[in-house]
């Protein structure tokens, strides 16, 4: 499984043919009369036809059959899945989540049925904002597949790898690992067991890759470590499949006779990528002071407004820390910004203890937060010898300049919420000296 091919590159323009079929891509043209081996072809737009060159994203599919073969499309019940921001009351409060449950008992549960909204902001209508969900799955999405017509869905697993079958081809994707499934593209999701992740969908906007500035041309993720599937059919026909779609937050099904991983070959810019979190270049400061942490940028997703994120994902990878005469863990702050933060591995460096793998934290827009009192203590005194930090863990963080509204189910539903997080800044005494 893990022994998939990929193609690299953040945003290349690639072509793939399935190695069953050579020379199935047309040559000199899209749309020939007819397409070799007879098949379909038809485009996949990712932005506006006329967007600047710079940022137009669109695939060619060449497929068995186009996506417009099947039956209408019915609304179906969903339950923990939603963009309904109004359903709690605002909560300014740092929040802290214990580990979201995984699946227990016999009960199936795929990667569709297990997703729940934590928290999110904005309106797939409007195409601005976003949701934080949550995964929870052990069972293979079973002659199902999956789009969303909403955005793109950036995936973080943090418990048991996922093989995920899109329209460009195959993605394996294990922990430390992530994978962006952009708008429209339909996957089916297989597991071999328990599994828990984070999604932080983005509606209407894509991940780009931040600019480096006086960094230079070389740091941070590197284009050529994005991993794009090869082109990849099955043909299966004569059953029921079921396409769910999420449309303007609700869950709609349609049925067809035929799976919808048939595109025998593709060309273009707007296909699924995965990257390792290891391949990230980690720049900090060699001389004193914490720098802000849009260092640890992996990617964005820009508002209109240049340098402000609907959303960042960041990480705080494995490094060196060599800073002199600094308190070394993340600055006490408030920010204009909201952190949602979750751990993949190990535990996070300002807060040991109760933040854990599969939970999460969130501290919105002004409210203040920190290193707790344990790390501030030790770390106020520690000999500042270079030493390594984060060591075998990975936390991240999807920062966002929305003010994000947490779901029914994020504070109440699924309790996970300790309600004793503010107790470990209590110990924060005055140790001023007073003048002299
Ligand atoms: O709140 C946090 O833990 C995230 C964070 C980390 C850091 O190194 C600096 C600022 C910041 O918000
Ligand atoms: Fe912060």
């Amino acid at each position: 499984m893990s022994e998939l091919q990929y193609l690299r590159g953040f945003g290349s323009e690639c072509s793939s043919e399935d190695p069953r079929c050579p020379n199935a891509l047309p040559v000199g043209q899209n749309s020939p009369q007819k397409c070799p081996y007879g098949l379909y072809a038809e485009q996949l737009s990712g932005t506006a036809f006329t967007a600047p060159r710079t940022e137009n994203k669109r695939s060619w599919l060449y497929r068995i059959r186009p996506s417009v073969g099947h039956k209408p499309f019915k609304r179906i019940e969903q339950i923990f899945l939603t963009h309904d921001w109004l359903d709690q009351a605002p909560d300014p409060n740092q929040m802290r989540w214990k580990p979201f449950d995984l699946p227990s008992g016999a009960k199936k549960i795929n990667f569709i049925e297990g997703l729940k909204t934590v928290c999110g902001a904005g309106d797939p209508k409007t195409k601005n904002g976003l949701a934080i969900h949550v995964y929870s799955c052990n069972a293979s999405m079973e002659n199902t597949a999956f789009y969303n017509a909403d955005g793109d869905f950036l995936i973080v697993p943090q418990e048991g790898w996922l093989q995920i079958k899109t329209e460009f081809g195959k993605v394996f994707l294990s922990p430390n690992e992530i994978a962006v499934i952009q708008q429209g593209i339909r996957f089916s999701i297989e597991v071999s067991g328990p599994c828990r992740g984070y999604i932080l969908e983005v509606f209407g906007r894509h991940f780009s890759l931040p600019d480096l500035g006086p960094i230079g041309a070389n740091g941070l993720a590197n284009p050529r470590d994005f991993l794009i599937p090869v082109a990849w059919y099955e043909v299966i026909e004569n059953v029921d499949y079921k396409i769910i779609s999420k449309y303007q937050g609700n869950l709609f099904v349609y049925h067809q006779d035929h799976s919808p991983f048939d595109v025998v070959a593709w060309h273009g810019n707007y296909a699924p990528f995965k990257y390792n979190l290891k391949n990230f270049m980690v720049i900090n400061s060699v001389s004193f002071d914490h720098c802000d942490p849009s260092i640890f940028t992996v990617f964005t997703c820009q508002s209109e407004k240049p340098g402000t994120a609907i959303a960042d994902f960041v990480i705080f990878p494995p490094r060196w820390s060599v800073q002199e005469h600094t308190f070394r863990p993340p600055y006490y702050h408030r920010n204009c910004m909201s952190e949602f933060m979750g751990l993949i591995l190990g535990e996070y460096e300002a807060k040991k203890g109760d933040f854990l793998p599969g939970g999460a934290t969130l501290h919105s827009i002004m409210t203040p937060h920190g290193p707790d009192f344990n790390c501030f203590t030790q770390a106020s005194v520690e000999e500042l010898n270079p030493c390594r930090v984060a060591e075998g863990t990975q936390a991240f963080m999807f920062e966002s300049c929305l003010g994000l509204a947490v779901t029914k189910w994020g504070a109440e539903t699924c309790r996970k919420l300790d309600l004793e997080y503010f107790k470990c800044w209590e110990g924060l005494k005055s140790n001023f000296t007073g003048p002299r």
